[in-house]
């Protein structure tokens, strides 16, 4: 797991040259991508160098992470919709490219089955983003998750629903109980993990994920046994980490050769 602490447009600029490096040496790509807030500034500046430097997504396929169950086709809430504004819409992905869960399916099991099916026909995913909840849930992953999970349909913690009524006008009420999301196996078996947090909010959350133990109670943590993770983290996230002044000192000491 390699933790790099640097302000956020450097997260962003990170974790973008991370994508930008796979799609131009692999352009039929397979990516994971997130929604919530922290991966919103990757999205900005993915868009800016396929505006701007040509980097297309043409060839590239992508697979969402989650979804809400039963929101309406055209809610702006609902997360295909969200990943339709946020990067499907400002680049170049082929129609039908970019996947996700069937939050509206008559029959949800069969939908995650066939999400599953789907990822492991389209050859795995190559580079995962990632955010992670105040409670350490990864995707809609909540505490207590098995962590040998595939894609299926979770109940979301009274938290889980408070941190997203944000997006609802403020009211709790409005945001749905129920989800379908990738489970935390799914989620390891993608080849690269990039996982960003920012803000103080987050700060256990990312302790526990970098350096506590491995528990379904903190399911960020199973990343612990994935062997390529990046963790892009602010000062605030960062700030009960207690390796901090290692990850610091690494990072810095870099080759520039070295990549991700
Ligand atoms: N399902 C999403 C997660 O995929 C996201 O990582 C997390 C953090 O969101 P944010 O990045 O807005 O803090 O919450 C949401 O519930």
């Amino acid at each position: 797991m390699e933790v790099v602490i640097a302000p956020g447009p450097e997260l962003a600029r990170i974790a973008a040259d991370a994508i930008e490096k796979l799609l131009r040496v692999r352009p039929q790509a397979v990516l994971g991508l997130a929604t919530g807030s922290s991966p919103l500034a990757v999205y900005d500046e993915l868009a800016r160098r396929h505006e701007s430097d040509g980097l297309s997504f043409a060839q590239a396929s992508a697979f969402m992470l989650d979804e809400y169950v039963g929101l309406p086709a055209q809610h702006p809430e609902r997360y295909r919709n969200v990943i339709e504004t946020e990067i499907a819409s400002r680049v170049d992905f082929a129609p039908g490219a970019v996947h996700g869960p069937d939050g509206l399916a008559d029959d949800l099991v069969a939908a995650c089955a066939a999400y599953e099916r789907a990822i492991a026909d389209a050859g795995g995913v190559d580079l995962q983003l990632l955010g992670i909840g105040t409670d350490g849930h990864v995707a809609f992953n909540e505490p207590g998750s098995s962590l040998a999970s595939r894609t299926r349909i979770k109940t979301l913690t009274r938290q889980t629903r408070e941190d997203n009524a944000r997006f609802f006008g403020g009211d709790v009420d409005q945001v749905p109980t129920h989800c379908l999301t990738q489970g935390l196996a799914t989620i390891m078996s993608a080849r690269h993990l990039v996982l960003l947090a920012q803000g103080r909010g987050k700060a256990e959350a990312v302790h526990q994920l970098v350096e506590g133990p491995v528990s379904a109670m903190w399911p960020g943590t199973v990343l612990q046994h994935h062997p390529h993770v990046t963790v892009l983290v602010d000062d605030a996230a960062a700030s009960r980490l207690q390796l901090a002044d290692y990850f610091r000192e690494t990072y810095a000491a870099k080759p520039a050769w070295q990549g991700l």
